[in-house]
């Protein structure tokens, strides 16, 4: 059956370019996705959106070619609770991927240990209206509460004008909490200002809290996008996510958002846009810390001496 994509929908960039900065040794791309393919592993009947088909082969291509070691593969709302694109991109990664799904509340202890026997070491709670229907918090903490055993963390994704309200919620999750892409600051907002200082107040007081440093193709209000060589990108973005990493350099990860659902105005160049991470990660030890020693604690501990 041919699933029409949803109009005005961007594809991935065809040819990405090599990344002008040199990756360190064992980077992880800490933020993708598979869409499908939908003939495959078909998309949620409740989905928000219909994109272009992403595949494994694809993502493993990208992450060589960028010159990532690992990548760790976030559930697409478009697949729903569904993870098994994501669950067969994780095993056909040979141990280079790890997993973070979508799971509701009937959930079984057996297939909670199949998936972390993938390679999933987080479940993903989504907050922005755009893209999922409301899930009760009583349900979401339930499941925090059933995962907690397996040493998962939760990653969360929502908009910034709602985390005072979303505030008790999440400082009371019992795991560590990974934030997508910085809480989607207004970057036409100072970054010194009520909201992103809001939101470096809700890190600095819980140590649990971890970030994204992300999407900055997405924040961005004034670009230059990350297209035509442009090495110097997204410049609007740079002074929050520079904050981010250089008050919390221990809990910063950084991923490209392949294959970037959603996007109007543009889709980046990959290679173009990793070259943004020597903006916000202006040292070598930052860079190490964002890119390898962050991303390893989190989702391959075991190979931590
Ligand atoms: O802003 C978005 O549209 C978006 C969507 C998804 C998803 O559909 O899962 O994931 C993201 O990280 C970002």
């Amino acid at each position: 059956m041919h699933v029409q994509k949803t109009p005005g929908w961007l594809d991935w960039h065809p040819a990405p370019s090599r990344p002008r900065f040199v990756l360190p040794a064992g980077s992880v791309d800490a933020h993708c996705h598979v869409f499908g393919p939908g003939a495959e592993f078909p998309f949620a009947r409740e989905r928000k959106y219909t994109p272009c088909d992403a595949g494994k082969h694809q993502l493993f291509a990208l992450r060589d070619h960028l010159g990532f070691a690992r990548n760790v593969i976030v559930q697409a709302t478009c697949h729903g609770a569904d993870n098994r694109a994501m669950v067969d991109a994780c095993r056909a990664s040979q141990g280079r991927a790890r997993g973070v799904a979508t799971v509701r509340r009937g959930i079984t202890d057996a297939e909670l240990h199949d998936l972390h026997a993938a390679g999933v070491r987080g479940v993903r709670f989504n907050f922005v209206k755009r893209l999922v229907d409301f899930t009760p918090k009583d349900e979401l903490l339930e499941i925090a509460h059933r995962i907690r055993p397996l040493g998962w963390h939760v990653v969360i994704y929502f908009e910034a004008v709602d985390l005072p309200e979303l505030w008790n919620f999440f400082t009371a999750l019992p795991t560590p909490i990974v934030v997508d892409h910085m809480g989607r600051p207004d970057v036409s907002q100072p970054p010194d200002g009520p909201e992103f200082s809001l939101f470096l107040k809700f890190m600095e007081e819980h140590p649990h809290v971890w970030s994204k440093v992300s999407c900055p193709e997405r924040l961005s209000v004034t670009g230059p996008a990350a297209l035509n060589g442009e090495t110097a990108a997204y410049r609007d973005v740079v002074p929050f996510a520079r904050r981010v990493v250089e008050r919390f350099p221990d809990r910063v990860l950084w991923g490209t958002d392949w294959p970037h659902p959603n996007l109007k105005g543009h889709m980046p160049d990959d290679g173009a846009l990793v070259d943004f991470i020597a903006h916000i990660a202006v040292t070598s030890d930052l860079q190490s810390r964002l890119l390898v020693d962050n991303p390893m604690r989190l989702y391959w501990p075991e190979e931590q001496s």
